[in-house]
């Protein structure tokens, strides 16, 4: 059996959705923050063992005032995010791999904060998948055809048939994924988007996690009006007893 540790992303400063006052992970549905109804999910889950939460240094005081009041107890680290998100994904797991006796031995599983749609089964699909073949990358299908554009041409245009969008959890060994972070910076690369394109662009296999459409990632101001739609439709689930 592995040890499992979610890490979470919750260094955003809202610019793409203009809320630098209060950053979006700090929002509020349903009377809880978006970042709370995140970690909820993993706290709740019974095969994720400790927590790890990378936040901005500016917001940390509140993130850790609401750990406390919503009881997040498995959080076991916060470090304070880097400049870039590959700088603060990379700092989050050397603070997990400083703390534990074998890293070969943990499976790590990366993701945003500010995606609180994440539900018990696509967790631990992510688990399976990471156990058995190395390594696990949710993923959506993608409905619409995909068109290339830097100006106003379109250079390419890409069938659908076979386009997922990558979304997360990304899994991982730790001792694979710290490795190659600590070659990235040795190469001289401190921007990439996530931990996906590290992987494909050193050319290493990843494996499909099939996950829903609903695991949005809260970016733009309809992400959160989309996102709250979604919260309301799973209460008046639960109230029916769906
Ligand atoms: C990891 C991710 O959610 C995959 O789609 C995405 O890359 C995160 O990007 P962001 O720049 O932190 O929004």
């Amino acid at each position: 059996m592995s040890t499992n540790i979610a890490v979470i992303f919750a260094g955003g400063i809202g610019s793409r959705m203009n809320s630098k006052a209060l950053p979006k992970q700090f929002l509020e549905i349903h009377g809880k923050p978006i970042l709370i109804h995140t970690l909820e999910k993993f706290e709740n889950h019974p095969e994720i063992d400790a927590i790890v939460l990378a936040t901005n240094p500016d917001w940390r005081d509140l993130t850790e005032k609401l750990l406390r009041k919503h009881e997040i107890t498995k959080c076991q680290w916060v470090v304070n995010g880097g400049e870039t998100g590959q700088e603060s994904r990379h700092k989050a797991l050397r603070a997990i791999a400083a703390d534990v006796e074998d890293p070969s031995d943990v499976i790590v599983l990366l993701h945003d904060g500010v995606r609180p749609l994440i539900n018990d089964a696509l967790i631990s699909e992510n688990i399976e998948m990471a156990r058995t073949k190395g390594n696990a990358i949710t993923c959506t299908k993608n409905n619409e055809t995909v068109a290339v554009s830097a100006d106003e041409t379109i250079t390419e245009v890409i069938p659908r048939d076979h386009i997922y969008a990558a979304q997360a959890p990304q899994t991982f060994h730790l001792d694979e994924i710290l490795a190659l972070y600590d070659l990235a910076v040795e190469e001289g690369e401190t921007n990439s988007i996530d931990s996906c394109t590290l992987m494909a662009t050193h050319g290493r296999q990843l494996f499909r996690v099939e996950g829903p459409r609903s695991n949005i990632k809260i970016t733009t101001a309809e992400d959160f009006y989309v996102c709250r739609t979604y919260f309301d439709v799973l209460e008046t689930q639960q109230i029916a007893g769906m």
